[in-house]
């Protein structure tokens, strides 16, 4: 009965939630209300309303309850605990496999299709696989750490040591299982970084950058915590850096974030960049300036599925012409020759290519690079760079 109770409970904060904050604060301002439930209620009540917003937009015409009985049979119907909440007709033939079990529940739902979860195909950027993108939103992201320059040997040591399950995806990134407390066991910042697969492939375009001795002035413009600062540092090694975003609870964060990772000589400020930048900031000329621009966010959305759920069309169109203010403003502060490095984790091709094509329109850069990350191959959330160059 434990089990018909944790579902009661995730229905009732699914009939309560409306998008309002993300899903784990709401979470966690219900437990704090709700003291009675312990951690592994906690942990399975989660695990279902997760699951509910996992299913995206598919089969929105069923009530919620019924919802959440899919959701849960597909995700972890594999679980004999849950078995409680399903219809009998379900179970009666193999279930074992997530393949099995779409196959029973399409026979129960003909409307339930990949492209459902995820509605907004046409609004793709260009080779985004449409069904596999839509089918990973039914598995739990990844977590990646990027080793830092010369510390592989120390890092894979101490995963071995404290036989944690990992996979090594190149020289210096490593996928973890989502859950794991990490920081129990590694220093983060110092010698390794919590980065998803594909932020850590943006250093691919940092490398077409020619780099000899000469020290380049980078400007990371919308730093927030700073994790692509680290990975230029790492990657180009000699640079000035500065570093600025529009909120300041984050550049505190970044600047604790600098201290452990032993990051002391750059410059700070706090700057709105889509509004025109003081006579001082106007007086300021970078080589590469990173934008990686505040987006829609879809590429990480199976990482926080309501906002997939949630989402309107309508916010892509206002993220756009946010994106085109900032690279307005940005855009002159580099230097001939410069590069700009323009980065979002969107899938939309108006905050993706299309950003592109504006820039190229309106501005005297060429396109050098641009490339479509795509980790929903892989547990990991999907991104798009562009390397430009002033001419
Ligand atoms: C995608 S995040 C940057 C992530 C960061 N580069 C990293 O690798 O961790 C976008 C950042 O842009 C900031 N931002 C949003 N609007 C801005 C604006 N108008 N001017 C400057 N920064 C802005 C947000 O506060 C957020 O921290």
């Amino acid at each position: 009965m434990r089990y018909q109770s944790y579902f009661n409970t995730a229905l009732n904060i699914i009939n309560a939630y409306h998008g309002e904050m993300p899903l784990a604060h709401f979470l966690k301002q219900y437990f704090a209300l709700h003291k009675k439930h312990g951690s592994s209620d906690r942990k399975m009540i989660t695990k279902a309303c997760y699951a509910y917003y996992r299913l995206g937009k598919a089969l929105q015409e069923l009530n919620n309850a019924m919802r959440l009985k899919v959701a849960l049979f597909l995700l972890w119907g594999h679980e004999q605990e849950w078995q409680i909440v399903f219809p009998e007709n379900w179970l009666q033939q193999e279930y074992d496999t997530l393949a099995k079990r779409w196959k029973i529940l399409q026979t129960a739902f003909p409307n339930l299709q990949y492209t459902a979860i995820f509605p907004l195909q046409s609004a793709l950027s260009e080779n985004i696989h449409s069904t596999d993108f839509s089918a990973a939103f039914l598995l739990q992201p990844k977590v990646f750490l990027r080793i830092r320059p010369g510390k592989e040997n120390e890092i894979i040591a101490i995963l071995q040591q404290q036989k944690v399950t990992y996979t090594q995806l190149n020289k210096t990134c490593i996928a973890l299982e989502q859950g794991m407390k990490i920081e129990n066991i590694l220093p983060l910042n110092k010698n390794c970084v919590i980065q998803d697969y594909s932020s850590q492939r943006v250093g691919e375009l940092l490398q077409c950058i020619p780099h000899d001795s000469k020290s380049l002035a980078v400007w990371d413009c919308c730093a927030a915590s700073g994790g692509k600062s680290i990975l230029v540092k790492d990657t180009l090694n000699a640079i000035q850096l500065t570093v600025s975003d529009i909120r300041q609870s984050i550049l505190h964060n970044l600047q604790q974030r600098f201290a452990v990772a032993g990051i002391k000589d750059y410059d700070l400020f706090l700057a709105d960049v889509s509004k025109p930048l003081t006579p001082a900031l106007k007086n300021r000329y970078y080589d590469l300036i990173i934008a990686d621009v505040p987006c829609s966010g879809s590429g990480t959305w199976s990482r926080t599925p309501e906002q997939l759920y949630f989402f309107s069309e309508q916010q892509i169109e206002e993220y756009a012409r946010l994106q085109q203010k900032i690279v307005q403003q940005v855009i002159p502060q580099l230097k001939p020759g410069g590069f700009l490095l323009y980065i979002t984790c969107s899938v939309f091709k108006k905050e993706n290519e299309e950003m592109v094509q504006y820039i190229l329109k309106n501005f005297p850069l060429s396109l050098m690079k641009q490339q479509l990350m795509e980790g929903y191959q892989m547990q990991a959330d999907t991104m798009y760079a562009a390397l430009l160059q002033r001419n």
